[in-house]
């Protein structure tokens, strides 16, 4: 299947790029542009990236593009309740292959927050968010085969809460199937008020769990939520 045959509506654009590397470069380039905009504009900027396997090559390609990068503020979608040292951690992939070279002076707002409970750990990135630069400025969203985008996942318990788009919370305490289950997500209403929104993804699977996304509701398939316009879709094979 072409990502042009998908249903999608006509205002969302899609890339679609002949391997990883031009994809990983084409986004770094979008994501530059639009953080350099932002800082011309308000002499700062934020970017939300996500986390998972696929992102590493457009961190990379990322972390090299030559912007004041003091003037970015960085955070995560969403990240496993883990310690950053976990090999599983959000934040320990962005230590790891964002905030090195060029970028190395952006300013990392993680989500991991040591608590009693996964509840309390949610309710402080919420309050460290407070300081994070909104409206974000570019959002790059990643989508797993289940439609899950953040840790916004089919039949988490606080699912509806996440996607209610007049919620007030900035995260919510989400429940994954696969470990580690434990997550704390950004919610819809905080990642849907970005003003550039990238989603990047790989290969023929994911193009159909699009296909099918594009006719369930939400709460079936998360990445629902946010196929509509501003988004941008980066897919290569
Ligand atoms: O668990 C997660 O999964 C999605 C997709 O990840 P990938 O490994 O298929 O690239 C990711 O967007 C999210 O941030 C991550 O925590």
């Amino acid at each position: 299947m072409a990502i042009s045959e998908l249903e999608l509506p006509s205002d969302v654009v899609a890339h679609s790029l002949p391997g990883p590397e031009q994809l990983a470069q084409a986004l770094a380039d979008r994501v530059a542009g639009a953080l350099q905009y932002a800082i011309a504009n308000h002499d700062r900027a934020s970017l939300v990236v996500s986390g998972g396997r696929s992102p590493i090559a457009f961190l990379e390609a990322l972390s090299v593009r030559d912007l004041p990068w003091a003037k970015v503020q960085v955070s995560l979608a969403d990240e496993r309740w883990v310690e950053p040292a976990d090999p599983e951690s959000n934040e320990g992939l962005l230590r790891r292959h964002l905030l090195q070279n060029a970028a190395a002076d952006a300013q990392l707002v993680g989500l991991y927050q040591a608590a009693q409970t996964l509840e309390q750990a949610a309710e402080r990135a919420s309050e460290k968010l407070a300081g994070f630069a909104r409206p974000i400025d570019v959002l790059v969203l990643g989508m797993g085969s289940d439609g899950h985008t953040a840790s916004l996942f089919p039949n988490s318990p606080l699912l509806a809460k996440g996607l209610d788009e007049n919620g007030t919370d900035f995260c919510l305490p989400m429940l994954a199937p696969v470990s580690p289950e434990q997550r704390i997500s950004m919610t819809y209403p905080l990642l849907a008020s970005a003003r550039v929104q990238c989603l990047a993804i790989q290969g023929s699977a994911k193009l159909e769990t699009l296909r099918q996304a594009m006719r369930l509701e939400p709460s079936q398939m998360p990445i629902r939520a946010f196929l509509h316009s501003p988004l941008e879709i980066y897919w290569c094979p």
